[in-house]
């Protein structure tokens, strides 16, 4: 599904999606707004909801707020690359400017839940590197969510008593990474990213590259 692009060397290169998953709270979104900010050629996917605007979020910067019947309506019209319900929310991936960004050599960064994970999987494996952030304990998790202090006490007991089912799908990513301090998560996540995007399979440049260089060398 995804062509075009070149890397930082020039050799021309498939773009990657790259997801970011955890426990509410584990830092998924602290730590994609660093890879964004840092990471030039990342593009991140800006999912749709129908959850309520957190105070501080941005309309079509954190998500596109939505209300149900537009959800739905996005849904049947085949907008969505992947969706699912979280949180009694709808949440999906638009699909355009995910194949936009990938045709146009972009890698793409997501932050979904495991239930897209497996849907983004089932579509385009070879071009899905998956990352999952654990929390360095259940007290530090607590305390983040309390400490980004955007949700109320019902909700956030909610986040932590659905914490422990969304780790559990931890096996089925590709990464594990825990988040103590955020710099050195953040160096572990980069690191991740710089080496899948120098995977001999994703660099489809190589072949031309390879034969260039031996033909200077019997030329
Ligand atoms: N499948 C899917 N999950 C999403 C999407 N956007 C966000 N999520 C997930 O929905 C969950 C709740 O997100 P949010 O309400 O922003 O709370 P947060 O986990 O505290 O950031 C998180 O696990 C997100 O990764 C999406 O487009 N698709
Ligand atoms: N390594 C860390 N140490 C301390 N606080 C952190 C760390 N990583 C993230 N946080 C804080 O924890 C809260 C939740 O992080 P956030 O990135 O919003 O998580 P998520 O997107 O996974 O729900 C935020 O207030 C954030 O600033």
């Amino acid at each position: 599904m995804t062509t075009g692009g070149h890397g930082t060397d020039g050799v021309e290169r498939r773009g990657l999606m790259f997801v970011l998953s955890s426990p509410s709270g584990a830092g998924k979104t602290t730590l994609s707004r660093l890879l964004i900010e840092r990471m030039p050629g990342l593009k991140m996917s800006v999912s749709a909801t129908t959850r309520p605007m957190r105070p501080g979020e941005v309309n079509g910067k954190d998500y596109t707020f939505v209300d149900k019947t537009t959800f739905d309506a996005m849904v049947k019209a085949d907008e969505l690359l992947e969706w699912a319900t979280v949180f009694d929310n709808s949440y999906g991936t638009p699909r355009g400017p995910v194949e936009a960004a990938l045709s146009a050599g972009q890698d793409v960064l997501f932050d979904i839940d495991w239930q897209g994970t497996q849907q983004l999987k089932q579509k385009a494996r070879a071009d899905v590197v998956s990352v999952f952030i654990l929390p360095p304990s259940a007290a530090d998790l607590e305390k983040r969510l309390h400490s980004r202090a955007q949700d109320s006490d019902e909700v956030i007991r909610k986040r932590m008593s659905r914490a422990s089912d969304e780790m559990s799908h931890w096996a089925e990513y590709d990464y594990i990474v825990i988040n103590h301090a955020v710099d050195e998560a953040f160096a572990e996540v980069q690191s991740i990213l710089k080496a899948e995007r120098l995977k001999r399979e994703r660099r489809i440049g190589l072949v031309g590259f390879v034969r260039s260089l031996q033909g200077q060398l019997q030329g």
